[in-house]
């Protein structure tokens, strides 16, 4: 077996990971480089030969497309509850995989995960109607079909009025929807995810930085949403300026209108350097500024508007994404060398995520503000109405793998204060947190 490269538990230094352009293209680059498994696909310590599966599989192309010659164990489990996925996964057996994973996770048949997984797909096949899961999944799309309402009612008062303040208000609705629509990209191909292109954003993108990198590892040095902003912005766990540590935090709140724009701005740099081709849903923000403009407003004025409908939009996404659930102090990242409860990738994600006790328990604040995350991390294609249904089974589960009580109780002991704070809190630290035990131990 070979030896990690460091104690966060990765053969090597992830390639291209301080490349300056940081894009998804970038990412899946250094992935297949480090892995290298060729036209083949790595789950558990098996290879397989998707080609085939790529045009057929129900969650769709894009998964499989774009993590040929990689290890996917991480994501093909987190993606699928259903036992039956396996059985179609032996179809497509070619050899056993030279040498161990490339990741500090490990899914044991009778770990956290593996068990509470099992559990869970038990409770939902057999203790949960199709009425209640629909009724879950209507709840969400009422949801979002009412802010997709308000926002095109406010783009068109926006270029009636030509008002800032209706463009500000239309820009805070921008990125409720935004957020919403995180829930659908995360699962099967579906018209909704595309409601996060709405913004300057990308699903296709996002689909690869956040569903598969960011879940996948969450704040380890494969978390595309940790090195996206590195050197400047650097939560790992090292030795950082005094710049790094106190004055680059103070920054990010002032600039984060601008984040929508760096990222269209990598958009078109990537697809006129060939890294990806244009897709439709890249046009639905130059939409917006052309109903603006078609509706009545002068075109100079229009652009304006439209700027400004996305600057506040970008800004609180920023704010909130920054300080939704993932860093303080107490919490995994990078550098801190062990997680807290084992190497099982669940027990990874409980030391990496955590719940707010102000957002949860109110779906609209849930589903804008990425409420209810610790489930949603475990379970990222249910929708986020059925988390609360398998709350007593991932509540059991913790109390059968005896861990600290307060990793499953709700209300959270953590506010959103508490998480505020606690990004300047990290973004300061320097040195690996001292109360850590792990299986390795
Ligand atoms: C990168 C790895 C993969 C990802 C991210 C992924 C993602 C997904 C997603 C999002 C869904 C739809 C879930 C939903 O909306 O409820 C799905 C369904 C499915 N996937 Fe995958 N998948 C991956 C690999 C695979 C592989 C390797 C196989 C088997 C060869 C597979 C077989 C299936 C099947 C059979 C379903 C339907 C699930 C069901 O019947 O409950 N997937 N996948």
């Amino acid at each position: 077996m070979e030896e990690p490269y460091s104690k966060d538990g990765f053969r090597k230094y992830p390639t291209l990971r301080d490349h300056p352009l940081k894009t998804a293209a970038q990412w899946l680059a250094g992935r297949t480089a480090d892995d290298g498994y060729g036209h083949l696909w790595r789950v558990g310590d098996k290879l397989y030969n998707l080609s085939d599966f790529i045009k057929i599989h129900p969650g769709g192309r894009q998964w499989l497309e774009v993590t040929r010659g990689m290890d996917i164990t991480e994501a093909f489990e987190y993606s699928h509850l259903n036992p039956h996925v396996r059985t179609v996964l032996a179809k497509y057996y070619v050899q056993p995989a030279v040498g161990s994973r490339n990741s500090p996770y490990t899914f044991e048949a009778d770990g956290f995960y593996m068990t509470l997984k099992e559990r869970v797909h038990q409770h939902l096949s057999t203790k949960v109607s199709r009425e209640e899961k629909e009724a879950a999944h209507k709840r969400i799309t009422t949801v979002q079909d009412r802010l997709l309402f308000t926002f095109f009612t406010l783009l068109v008062a926006t270029a009636w009025t030509q008002s800032y303040m209706v463009a500000m208000l239309a820009g805070i609705v921008l990125m409720l929807i935004i957020n919403c629509s995180h829930n659908f990209y995360h699962k099967k191909d579906n018209w909704r995810m595309f409601c996060w292109d709405l913004g300057l954003l990308s699903s296709y993108e996002w689909r690869i930085t956040h569903a598969l990198s960011h879940h996948g590892y969450t704040n380890t040095l494969w978390d595309f949403e940790l090195s996206d902003f590195e050197p400047y912005v650097d939560f790992r766990v090292h030795s950082k300026s005094l710049t790094q540590r106190y004055v680059i935090p103070l920054v990010i709140f002032t600039v984060s209108y601008l984040f929508f724009f760096v990222e269209a701005f990598k958009r078109i740099v990537t697809i006129a350097i060939g890294q990806q081709r244009l897709r439709p849903e890249n046009l639905l923000p130059l939409v917006q500024l052309f109903l603006i403009w078609w509706l009545g407003c002068p075109f100079v004025q229009a652009v304006k508007l439209w700027l400004v409908v996305h600057g506040t939009s970008s800004y609180l996404f920023a704010i909130v994404g920054i300080i939704a659930a993932h860093h303080h102090p107490d919490m995994y990242h990078a550098g801190d060398g062990a997680f807290q409860y084992g190497n099982d990738w669940g027990l990874g994600q409980l030391d990496a995520v955590r719940d707010r006790k102000d957002v949860d328990g109110i779906l609209l604040a849930e589903l804008t503000m990425y409420g209810n995350h610790v489930l949603h991390h475990l379970f990222p294609t249910l929708d986020h109405g059925v988390l609360d249904i398998i709350r007593p089974v991932f509540q059991q589960t913790c109390l059968d793998f005896k861990l600290p009580a307060e990793l499953a109780q709700l209300p959270s002991r953590y506010t959103q204060w508490d998480l505020s704070l606690g990004v300047f809190q990290q973004l300061a630290r320097t040195q690996p947190r001292l109360s850590v035990h792990s299986k390795s131990d």
